[in-house]
């Protein structure tokens, strides 16, 4: 670039919002689209430093920035991370992505700033995102319930598996079969089966602790993983499961009794698998079932 006033051309013909700031952060040039983004005339912007378009809380980030762009000696294309926050003349604020590059004028470094109100693309960014999350989440929800769904619960016992193999807390896993469910539905109808069943999964949570995980795994089989507990402290939480869901169902005229399989797992080994703890669940619920239902068993995990 020849001179400044090649520059102040140039940045006035450019279809973008544009800026020239020298190494101290200064605005030596400005544009008229920069002026009006900011909702400024030229004239109050020229000479101001960088600093009144950009909230106060990155002042000191922002400085850092220009010293590396300036030490850095690279361009930053658009569309390439670089995302600020803007603060218009009247105080508010909102997202601009900013393409940088290098500029020398009679010697001197300076930085030319290309600037696109990013408003719309992030609120369209933030709008993928949460519908991600909700769908995210949906895929691991049991419809019908509100609690885990069975991929869910695979996901979480993975996790739990691999903590347990770094050292981190024992768990118990306990599924909880419903005994003799096929009555309800065949006495109250299949709609008050499915409320009976919203409403165990809920007694089930409520007498589980915050950091324990639910899931309906079957149509009326729950699972759940009590991260953290010793095999007594799995027994007096599936105890008060029991007794709660008991007590609900009574009180709405189902009658309904659970029969509880536990598998504990206090320390890692080759045991430790998703399968191998869910088939020892599976057996002691088997036979808590054998010998005659509304019952907690307990099996001892072998590889
Ligand atoms: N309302 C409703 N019923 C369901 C759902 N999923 C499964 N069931 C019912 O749950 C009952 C399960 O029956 P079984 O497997 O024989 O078990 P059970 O009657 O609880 O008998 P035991 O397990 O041997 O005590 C069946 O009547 C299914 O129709 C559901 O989503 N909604």
């Amino acid at each position: 670039m020849k001179d400044e006033r090649d520059l102040s051309e140039l940045i006035e013909i450019i279809p973008d919002a544009a800026l020239v700031v020298n190494k101290d952060g200064k605005i030596v040039l400005v544009n008229q689209l920069a002026a009006a983004m900011f909702g400024y005339t030229h004239d109050e912007l020229h000479g101001s430093m960088l600093d009144k378009l950009l909230p106060e809380g990155i002042h000191e980030q922002h400085r850092q920035h220009v010293l590396r762009f300036f030490k850095a000696g690279q361009n930053r294309p658009m569309g390439q991370g670089f995302r600020f926050l803007g603060v218009r003349n009247h105080g508010d604020t909102f997202h601009v992505d900013i393409m940088l590059s290098h500029v020398t004028v009679k010697h001197e470094p300076y930085a030319i700033a290309f600037i696109r109100d990013a408003t719309q693309f992030k609120q369209t960014e933030d709008k993928i995102r949460r519908e991600l999350e909700s769908e995210r989440k949906q895929a691991l929800t049991d419809y019908l319930t509100g609690v885990g769904n069975r991929r869910a619960f695979y996901q979480e016992l993975e996790q739990d598996i691999a903590e347990l193999r770094e050292g981190h807390h024992s768990f118990s896993v306990a599924l909880i079969d419903l005994d003799d469910f096929k009555l309800v539905n065949d006495t109250f109808g299949h709609d008050e089966g499915d409320r009976a069943l919203q409403m165990i999964a809920q007694g089930i949570r409520e007498a589980c602790r915050g950091s324990d995980f639910v899931a309906r795994i079957g149509g009326d089989e729950f699972a759940t993983i009590h991260p953290g507990v010793t095999l007594a402290d799995t027994e007096t939480i599936l105890q008060r499961v029991r007794s709660g869901v008991i007590a609900l169902t009574k009180q709405e005229g189902w009658q309904v009794s659970l029969t509880i399989g536990i598998c504990h797992c206090e320390s890692y080994s080759e045991a430790c698998t998703v399968e191998s703890i869910l088939r020892t669940a599976d057996q002691a619920m088997y036979n808590g079932k054998r010998r005659g239902k509304n019952q907690i068993k307990i099996e001892p995990l072998r590889s």
